[in-house]
């Protein structure tokens, strides 16, 4: 893509970082005080690719994101976004940044057509070869779900609106790296189902890097296509969902019909035991179902390893078994 040779010609670039990196980040310390949050965090997130980062309450998520968007400034440690150290991002450098907040109050006289347009002006100027800033407000707010509340002021919109606007205003500067904390808090089903469809359009289509918190595990297991779990400092694990399942040997379900009968077992080796199963019952087995443990299954289980000490001897293991 020709914003990569845009991105990778700038200074603090680093190329060796995965190949096309976007954000790479090296030895992240943060400490607050006396306490250390972050303690020697390593990360790369690609173009185009849809991160979760998920952690227990105060494991560090936050203060990470704000980071990376230049908000906070860390201890230590060795941070490029779009080829930049965000401690020294300039206008241009932010302008391909965009953000939701957990939470941002603001404005409250203002229409929400007002705001996003005049937001949108200060991207005018910055345009790349294959990026044109800023969005149409009008298709945004279609995109997003605002049109009917366009004239509306915010200060009057529902706590779902407020966060499709908070959505709109990460989004309307198109940028290349997208910060989302937190973003369906509040959402109903259908906003939720909706901003899931915008998010994968942001990747598949614009080759949008995403970068998300959530504590809704499902929704990081629709939308992430890695996922990053951060405790006591750390990122414990890193991985798919389905290559996260595949390293805590939590059990899987299988359910299956002899006749009128109905069977349920629960085991480590779905496949193996499906295979017992066929050559002992052939087609007498009926409404055969598997299920896998789902992302907040083996979060709960990765987590809880960590908080005993045993997620590391866990991870030790794993990486010797995939040699
Ligand atoms: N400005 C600050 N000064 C001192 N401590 C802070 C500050 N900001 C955050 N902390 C502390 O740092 C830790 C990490 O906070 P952070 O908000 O990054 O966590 P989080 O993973 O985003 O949590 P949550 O899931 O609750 O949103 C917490 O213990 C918090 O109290």
């Amino acid at each position: 893509m020709t914003v990569l040779g845009e991105v990778e010609g700038k200074p603090g670039a680093d190329p060796g970082a995965g190949g096309d990196a976007v954000i790479s980040v090296s030895g992240l310390r943060m400490r607050y005080g006396s306490v250390d949050v972050l303690n020697g965090v390593d990360f790369t997130v690609r173009r185009g690719e849809v991160l979760g980062l998920l952690g227990p309450n105060g494991a560090g998520k936050t203060t990470t994101i704000e980071i990376l968007e230049g908000f906070r400034m860390r201890s230590a440690g060795e941070v490029a976004v779009l080829g930049t150290d965000p401690a020294h991002g300039d206008e241009r450098w932010r302008a391909g940044l965009g953000v939701v907040l957990q939470s941002w109050r603001d404005h409250a006289k203002w229409r929400v057509s007002e705001l996003l347009s005049h937001l949108a002006v200060y991207y005018k100027g910055y345009s790349t070869r294959s990026i044109a800033r800023p969005r149409d407000v009008g298709e945004l707010m279609e995109t997003v779900g605002l049109t009917a509340h366009a004239g509306k002021k915010i200060g009057q919109l529902s706590g779902g609106q407020r966060r499709r606007l908070d959505v709109a205003i990460g989004i309307v500067g198109r940028p290349e790296v997208l910060f989302l904390d937190e973003p369906t808090v509040g959402f109903d089903p259908e906003a939720r189902r909706d901003f899931h469809d915008l998010v994968h359009r942001l990747a598949d289509d614009e080759d949008t890097t995403i970068l998300l918190t959530t504590h809704d595990l499902a929704e990081a297991e629709k939308l992430a296509d890695r996922i990053l779990i951060l405790a006591g400092g750390r990122i414990v694990a890193d991985g798919s969902a389905d290559e996260l399942s595949r390293q805590v040997s939590t059990e899987s379900e299988v359910k299956w019909t002899l006749g009128s009968e109905r069977h349920v077992h629960a085991t480590l080796d779905a496949t193996a035991f499906v295979r017992r199963l066929f050559e002992e019952h052939g087609e007498a087995v009926g409404d055969l179902e598997v299920r896998r443990a789902t992302l907040e299954e083996t979060y709960m289980t990765m987590v809880q390893q960590f908080e005993t000490g045993q997620r590391e001897a866990a991870v030790r293991e794993f990486e010797e078994a995939a040699q």
